[in-house]
């Protein structure tokens, strides 16, 4: 059933785990509990079959759609079955890039019973992201929307397809699938139970901001993410009685966990797909549906915060604003819970597993001026200089972390996992923090060569890579700059090779859009230059870069 996909897997063996001893210790302490999210969408089912489990507005013309738990648990179980009988099974990998629609949920809760592993994907990706998620997983299906904000998906699967051996499904989430199969073909009348996959089993691959030339996927177990889930719930009292907003990117870990979709399904509350994140819609949602947390990047909780105090919709359902993804300024954390007449929640977490939060009833100061801490008492926390001597209180450092819902290696990277992991098994997170002496968090900024473009990482290293391949390009640079909405955006430096044919900022952007990258990922400025400011040693000097005030291009 496999064999297409795993000749084409790398042969690397499974992802680093926790050692056995932290594994007992984990269990002993009650955080990994050996549930599956199969097993927890049944319970949640079982105990209440007819409450709304998720709404969504992706039927004809944006109407709304409702699934109960039962309907929802027993669309997965019949999606399950159909993908089993076109030979998706344990282990399977399947790259699901879908917008923010019911579908999203249906799917992913098929794959986890099947013990087939999502690959989270991003609306935005594009041919160069979404072919290396399929060729490095060796991919056996691939599930995208019809067409979505503006974009066909379906002639994108047609391109991916052609450069992925191992894609023997493209399936697509509306009723014109191109040549393709339509996602509603799929469902069938559900089999007897199958054994489904274990609790210390994967059950998928979410994308790391990264860092490096490629995205690098990361291997998250049913135990460790529900802990992650039951921990977020708590901390951001999260009930049956809780309505959440997905506003955000659905696959994006954040939506996803903090405490996000699953979060709140696994707490029996309601779970509302946003179609777009402007506070016209948004702000309307949240009154009919009586939404009673979200959570936003910074970008949009500004514009939230402005927009509020002029809107005529009732907001007075929101509770709880969770902020997120990027470094979220005093001043603008301030505002939020005045404009928006709920509680400000900031959130610093990772898809690689730790996640931080202000507690709601935190010192109000703390709340807007820390980004929170650690959901787990074992959470361990290391904030050190240079050569990994730890600094004391209060000093800014690298953090490095370690604990019962985070990784202990990336999938299938060995060589990259002997730098981003110490060899006790602490994840190099790449942020520079300092902690208050209450235990919070301050993030100050960043050692790892990444531009946060309002919460969308973007590893310098991938564009670069790109912006290399065009002929006249003899080397660049990308770096951030300020950006006074974005908090920042990309600026790519770039010398031009002698003699050869002269190409301005403009083509260049096309160039990058025709090689497939994610629009988010293209430089928002790009400057020419004769060379690049080093270091003492003759390194490019990114910190140089990022102050050259260039002129605009
Ligand atoms: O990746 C992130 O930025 C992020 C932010 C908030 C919460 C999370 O879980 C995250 O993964």
């Amino acid at each position: 059933m496999t064999d297409t996909a795993e000749a084409l897997t790398a042969p690397a063996g499974p992802a680093p785990t926790w050692p056995a001893e932290f594994a007992e210790r984990y269990r002993a302490a009650g955080w990994w509990r050996g549930q599956t999210f199969g097993g927890m969408l049944r319970e949640r089912a079982g105990a209440h079959p007819g409450r709304v489990a998720v709404v969504d507005f992706g039927g004809p013309d944006g109407s709304r759609r409702t699934w109960t738990y039962a309907e929802l648990d027993r669309r997965a179980d019949a999606l399950a079955t159909g993908l089993a009988a076109r030979g998706i099974g344990h282990g399977d990998k399947v790259v699901v890039q879908l917008p923010n629609v019911g579908e999203f949920l249906e799917v992913v809760f098929a794959l986890f019973r099947l013990g087939a592993l999502p690959v989270f994907a991003l609306p935005a990706h594009r041919l160069s992201e979404i072919s290396y998620f399929c060729r490095f997983t060796g991919a056996a299906a691939y599930i995208v929307p019809g067409e979505h904000g503006g974009y066909d998906y379906r002639a994108l699967a047609t391109q991916v397809l052609a450069s992925c051996p191992s894609l023997r499904h493209v399936l697509v989430a509306s009723d014109d699938a191109g040549p393709f199969e339509a996602l509603s073909e799929v469902y069938a009348r559900p089999a007897p139970r199958r054994t489904g996959p274990s609790a210390s089993d994967l059950a998928f691959l979410q994308l790391s901001g990264g860092s490096t030339g490629v995205p690098k996927l990361i291997p998250r177990t049913h135990d460790d993410y529900l802990y992650s889930l039951r921990g977020s719930n708590e901390i951001c009292a999260v009930t049956e009685d809780s309505v959440y907003l997905c506003v955000l990117p659905a696959a994006h870990n954040f939506p996803l966990s903090s405490p996000g979709s699953l979060g709140t399904l696994h707490a029996g509350g309601r779970v509302v797909m946003c179609p777009q994140p402007s506070p016209d819609t948004a702000f309307r949602i949240i009154q009919d549906e009586g939404v009673t947390l979200t959570g936003l990047v910074p970008p949009l909780a500004l514009v939230w915060t402005e927009a509020a105090p002029r809107t005529a919709y009732d907001l007075s359902s929101l509770q709880v604003l969770l902020v997120g993804g990027a470094t979220f300024s005093e001043e603008a954390a301030r505002r939020v819970a005045p404009a928006l007449g709920c509680t400000l929640q900031q959130v610093f977490g990772m898809a690689e597993g730790l996640v931080n939060y202000t507690r709601l009833d935190d010192d109000p100061e703390l709340r807007v001026t820390t980004q929170g801490r650690p959901i787990s008492p074992d959470d361990e926390i290391l904030v050190v200089d240079d050569e990994d001597r730890p600094v004391p209180v209060g000093t800014t450092g690298h953090l490095l972390t370690r604990g019962p819902y985070t990784i202990r290696g990336y999938w299938n990277a060995p060589e990259h996992n002997e730098r981003a992991f110490t060899e006790d098994g602490f994840y190099r997170t790449g942020d520079l923090v300092r902690l208050t002496p209450s235990g919070h968090l301050v993030v100050e900024g960043r050692a790892k060569d990444q531009i946060n473009r309002g919460g969308e990482k973007i590893a310098a290293e991938e564009v670069e890579n790109h912006l290399l391949a065009h002929a006249s390009v003899h080397d660049a640079n990308v770096v951030a700059e300020p950006d006074p909405y974005l908090g920042e955006r990309s600026c790519a430096h770039v010398i031009l090779r002698d003699g050869a044919e002269p190409v301005g900022a403009m083509a260049l952007k096309s160039f990058l859009r025709g090689r497939g990258l994610a629009a988010y990922k293209i430089p928002d400025r790009i400057v020419f230059v004769d060379a690049f400011p080093t270091t003492g040693v003759g390194k490019v000097s990114k910190k140089d870069l990022r102050t050259a005030a260039a002129p605009s291009a």
